[in-house]
């Protein structure tokens, strides 16, 4: 996807201008009503649709992503309707998104892992505690609904291969070339070289001070007052993304019905 692929014209005044391309951020994209409603239905999801990780907990809706394909599995309504909505800009391509990662981070918590190059929403395990890239398994765009408190995600250069070379060494947390501010109702999307090339990390805090982190989307968000300080509260974010190789059910079906022949 080379930049001018990568633009949405329907989103070019949200455009976060002077970070790499391409991210948009759209503040108040779903009403508080919405959110609240929301909120409950993630809430009401099944215990076991549940799975905790060290530092976040997190639903998988749409499938396992998995590189032979992802065996689909369909979207429950609530989740359907904003999936309809996101993939209605565009932001795949023309397709349909297809899958849904809904996040819970209590305050303190975050998402810094390093993932294996498979991608981070199959087995793989936590290596240690550097930020991570999403991954070939998804269509490059990630759009992001976030529910209940903000966030501050922080997006960091790759690793030069100096840093690749022995992951077991001690290293230094790496600074984050830049940081955003992701609002409760908010929609982030990262794209293009945003999605493929940098890392994005969340930093496990319990307050974010903007003098401290000053973040590049200041301007569009309504809660960025220059000294801002940002208790963080539980935060649902809604990560949807579209998984383009998926296996048809019917004809794993039918494969098994053979084979048992
Ligand atoms: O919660 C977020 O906004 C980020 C989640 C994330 O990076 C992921 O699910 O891959
Ligand atoms: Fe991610």
């Amino acid at each position: 996807m080379d930049e001018l692929d990568a633009v949405i014209p329907s989103l070019e005044p949200f455009r976060v201008e002077q970070v790499p391309p391409i991210i948009y951020y759209v503040p108040d994209f779903i009403s508080e009503q919405e959110e609240t409603q929301l909120l409950r239905q993630v809430y009401e999801a099944p215990k076991p649709k549940w799975t905790q990780l060290s530092g976040r907990k997190l639903q998988n809706w749409g499938g396992l992503p998995h590189p032979k394909g992802m065996v689909p599995e369909q979207l429950p309504r609530w989740l359907q309707h904003w999936v309809d909505t996101v993939s209605s800009l565009g932001l795949f391509g023309g397709a349909q998104a297809n899958h849904v990662l809904v996040n819970e981070y209590r305050p303190g918590e975050g998402i810094m892992p390093l993932y294996s190059q498979r991608g981070h929403h199959g087995k793989s395990e936590p290596l240690n505690t550097q930020p991570h890239e999403d991954g070939p398994l998804y269509y490059p765009t990630v759009s992001t609904i976030s529910l209940g408190s903000h966030t501050i995600l922080d997006m960091y250069l790759p690793r030069g291969p100096e840093l690749e070379k022995d992951l077991r060494e001690e290293q230094p947390q790496p600074l984050p070339k830049f940081s955003l501010l992701v609002e409760p109702r908010s929609l982030l999307v990262l794209r293009g070289e945003a999605y493929t090339h940098l890392l994005h990390g969340i930093r496990p805090t319990l307050i974010d001070s903007l003098t401290e982190t000053p973040v590049a989307n200041a301007a569009a968000c309504p809660s960025a007052q220059p000294d801002a300080l940002l208790p963080r509260g539980t935060r649902i974010s809604l990560t949807i993304r579209r998984v383009p190789r998926v296996l048809r059910t019917s004809l794993l079906l039918s494969k098994k019905s053979l084979s048992t022949k």
